[in-house]
């Protein structure tokens, strides 16, 4: 049989789930890279891997888009590794600087500026450009929230705004896939997020960020009803950007 290709997050929040998959017998049948979320989302769209772990803000661009999975990378309000740092106050925010690795952080950040703060604002992809603010994601964000005069975490501005949780990425695949085999991928899943205390042993201590409370409280990875729901009401927002 052919390996079943896969790209997930490079990302300290997806480790995880690559724990659960390198500790089942999964590993024989897979094929699996480590990609920024950008490039997770452009192998997918492009047909070089059969699942990924991609920015839910790409799924609409994937061919034949099916979530494969029960887990997620989530958030109940407050995620701690998805950021406006700013200089001024969100109401004083004019430019922003996008994140080159993200795709629904970028998307999240100008919905957010426009239905919720009501903000005007221009954006740059540029990275010498001097903005008012900036979008980052990830472990480049770790224990950088008190470098900058305000710091906007938008898993909480999203709760503040909607009520609802969200949803950051997904396993999506862009052809059926065997039940058989999503049946042990989300077993493998599964059994990961319970070693989450195992892996934090294995990880790094860091000085300033609390990865404990990130890894077991701030990401929440059930793709759970009112996650789904926060899905299709954050791509009904894209659109009308
Ligand atoms: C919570 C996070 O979720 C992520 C945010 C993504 C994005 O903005 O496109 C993509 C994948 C996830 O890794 C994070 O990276 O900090």
């Amino acid at each position: 049989m052919n390996k079943i290709k896969i790209s997930a997050v490079s990302y300290t929040n997806t480790k995880p789930f690559i724990y659960g998959i390198e500790h089942s017998a999964l590993l024989d049948q897979i094929d699996l890279s480590l990609d920024i979320p950008t490039d997770c989302a452009a192998k997918l769209i492009g047909g070089q891997v059969d699942i990924g772990l991609i920015p839910v803000a790409a799924i609409p661009l994937v061919p034949n888009a099916n979530i494969v999975a029960d887990y997620c990378i989530g958030s109940v309000g407050a995620v701690n590794s998805v950021f406006i740092f700013s200089k001024v106050p969100v109401e004083e925010i004019k430019t922003v600087r996008l994140d080159s690795h993200s795709r629904t952080s970028n998307n999240l950040a100008k919905v957010l500026l426009k239905f919720h703060f009501r903000q005007s604002v221009n954006y740059h992809t540029n990275d010498i450009e001097d903005t008012d603010a900036f979008v980052l994601i990830g472990d480049r964000t770790f224990g950088r929230k008190d470098e900058f005069a305000y710091s906007y975490d938008m898993g909480q501005e999203w709760m503040n705004f909607t009520g609802l949780p969200f949803v950051y990425a997904a396993w999506v695949a862009n052809k059926a896939i065997p039940q058989a085999f999503i049946n042990d991928f989300n077993e493998a899943l599964s059994f990961g997020l319970s070693k989450r205390r195992v892996l934090l042993e294995e990880l790094p201590k860091l000085a300033n960020f609390d990865l404990d409370d990130y890894l077991m409280h701030k990401l929440d990875f059930e793709l759970t009803d009112k996650k789904r729901e926060a899905l299709t009401l954050f791509l009904s927002y894209i659109a009308q950007l």
